[in-house]
């Protein structure tokens, strides 16, 4: 059974509003009898998400209790993932995949079937059931609202919950769709004896279907009882006229009015866990509020359960880390291969930038040939020959500097582009699949690896390619190829941390814009900033790292003098360099698992 006592909630209102608090939930107290449909009805914005959000747990009322099964969630843990199901008004499937690609995804990612021979049979079950075969193998994206809504649900079904949270899953269908729905959501109700389905719904037409329907106004609960009695609760000939007689009393008004015959409706239906009253018996017991409320015509006797036989099994239990790390990184995967748009821009960048280093090299690679082959110890003697030759040197040293920072700064420009969105963009199928068991380490784990492949992949492309094509950059290739890599997964993993943190996908491709656009007027490469600014700004500047750490690897090269002739900027030891960028690797990941664990439920 699934209870509600005097559950509230009050959020901060608006700056500019006149209270300082919101009541959008007010002592919201019901009982849901186990093996029921309810549907919770009411105007647009009068609680009905919020409630599923604080039946779930997605939300914490400010005061009162939940109770599943006896057990307090308030005190106790949250229900098992397995327990819960929760299809939310939105989308919670990736565009890309098909459908059964999708709950086959989901079955992988919250049971342990994956494993076993049962895995074919369930998957088709499940599409059966949704009435989602005959589209099976075709992606989301085309999928009809109607039929994204059958996907959410067949989503859900994976576990076999024992509380079924629905937001509007028969909106947008067409009327033989929705029955077909509503169906569905009865059968399951039946298909276990604790089972509770909650369907949040805006259609009065199929209200019949429902075992009860929750009436809500303005925060509060004006009604909870089987659909005909509703009509003569609230005196009205049709279901819409609810709505309009909702109007004509104030919220706290129909609250009261509520708590004075809840007792009674619940002891005449059965719902406080007792058996239902005769039918005469109940009539007697009862009088609605003469003001407002008619004599009762016929009351619907919920009709007998038909329970299928079912053994109380425990909860799905949920699959190891490694297993659904796997999966998402098989899925990211199947996901970027598929957007054509991305595998062409992730192209043209690894093949196109490093390319656009060489034009830049092109002129000056003869100073800088010339310059490689007096490199020696003597290093006074080879600065008073190349006195005569000051222009090519200064110019040699100004190119040197300037290709190490443009690799640098197109590397982190790669880095920025590829983890942006990673996050901020799936942020609500993240939420979800937190809800339904996804290990925060197994979901950070495949991200670190999916976009590790690129960090790997794009900067030692660009490393090994310059230094090809000019016939050997100088100094330490290996260091400079860690130091590549190192801004590369110090950018990568500082914008996924940004990801995270951000409410949306565009925000955090700003920020993230930001970060890449100040790197270069920052790092000192080109204008040397004041002394206590430097001080402040260079620990957060990923490209002075890398670039400072590759020149001073020159330092036994006649390089160094070159370039230190074209920037007074100190330049940092590799190893200091290497150090304080594998922190900004630490820290992005901080940021990433900071934001991951957060709840975002409202991007
Ligand atoms: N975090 C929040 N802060 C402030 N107000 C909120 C918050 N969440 C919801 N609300 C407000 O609470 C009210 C109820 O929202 P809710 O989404 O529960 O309505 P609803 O009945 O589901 O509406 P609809 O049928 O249109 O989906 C709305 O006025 C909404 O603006």
């Amino acid at each position: 059974m699934l209870k509600a006592l005097n559950v509230c909630l009050e959020v901060e209102a608006p700056q500019d509003s006149e209270s300082g608090t919101l009541h959008l939930l007010r002592e919201v107290s019901f009982n849901v009898p186990p093996a029921h449909l309810v549907a919770i009805v009411g105007p647009s914005g009068c609680g009905k998400t919020t409630l599923l959000k604080v039946i779930t747990g997605i939300l914490q009322q400010s005061s009162g209790e939940l109770l599943w099964d006896g057990r307090n969630l308030s005190d106790e843990e949250d229900l098992h993932p397995g327990d819960l199901g929760y299809v939310p008004q939105f989308s919670v499937a990736y565009d890309l995949l098909t459908v059964e690609e999708s709950i086959a995804s989901a079955m992988v990612l919250r049971t342990q079937l994956s494993q076993t021979e049962d895995f074919i049979p369930a998957l088709d079950h499940i599409l059966e059931v949704t009435g989602l075969t005959h589209l099976s193998d075709r992606q989301v994206k085309v999928l009809s609202g109607g039929q994204k809504r059958r996907l959410g649900l067949a989503l859900e079904l994976v576990t076999d919950p024992c509380l079924l949270l629905c937001d509007e899953v028969t909106s947008g269908l067409d009327p033989k769709s929705e029955n077909e729905i509503t169906n569905l959501l009865r059968e399951l109700s039946r298909g276990h004896p604790k089972r509770v389905v909650v369907n949040v719904t805006h259609s009065l037409a199929s209200l019949d279907a429902y075992d009860s329907v929750m009436v809500m106004y303005q925060g509060v609960l004006t009604y909870h009882g089987p659909p005909k009695a509703m009509m003569h609760y609230f005196a009205a000939e049709h279901p819409e006229e609810v709505y309009l007689k909702l109007t004509e009393r104030k919220a706290g008004d129909w609250h009261e009015s509520w708590e004075k015959h809840q007792k009674t409706y619940y002891e005449r239906h059965g719902f406080d866990g007792k058996r239902a009253l005769p039918e005469k018996e109940a009539a007697k017991s009862s009088g609605p509020s003469k003001t407002y409320v008619r004599e009762e015509r016929t009351v619907a006797k919920p009709e007998p359960v038909e329970t299928h036989e079912h053994h109380d099994l425990p909860p799905v239990e949920t699959p190891s880390m490694m297993t659904q790390l796997f999966e998402l990184l098989r899925r990211r995967w199947t996901i970027f291969r598929r957007d054509k748009a991305q595998v062409w821009l992730h192209l043209a960048m690894l093949l196109g930038f490093p390319l656009l280093v060489v034009i830049f090299a092109l002129d000056g690679i003869k100073p800088l040939r010339a310059l490689s082959t007096h490199q020696d110890d003597n290093i006074q003697q080879e600065y008073q020959q190349m006195k005569q030759h000051q222009e090519e040197q200064l110019k040699a040293g100004g190119l040197v500097s300037g290709l190490i920072m443009l690799q640098v700064v197109l590397v982190t420009l790669m880095a920025s582009n590829n983890a942006a969105r990673e996050i901020a963009s799936e942020r609500l199928i993240l939420e979800r699949e937190k809800l339904g068991g996804l290990h925060p380490f197994a979901y950070i784990g495949s991200k670190v690896i999916f976009l590790g492949m690129f960090v790997l992949a794009q900067s030692l492309w660009m490393g090994f390619f310059v230094d090809m094509v000019t016939g050997g950059l100088p100094g330490d290739l290996a260091t400079k190829l860690v130091l590549l890599v190192l801004a590369s997964a110090a950018m990568t993993s500082v914008c996924l941390g940004i990801s995270a943190m951000s409410k949306t996908p565009e925000k955090a491709t700003i920020l993230c814009i930001y970060l890449v656009g100040f790197q270069l007027p920052l790092s000192g490469a080109v204008l040397t900033l004041p002394n206590w600014l430097e001080n402040w700004v260079q620990p957060l500047v990923v490209a002075f790292w890398s670039w400072s750490g590759s020149l001073s690897s020159m330092r036994s090269t006649a390089f160094y003098d070159a370039v230190k002739q074209v920037t007074s900027t100190d330049l940092i030891s590799p190893a200091i360099a290497g150090f304080v960028l594998f922190v900004h690797v630490l820290v992005g990941l901080g940021m990433c698992f900071i934001g991951v664990q957060r709840s975002q439920w409202d991007s």
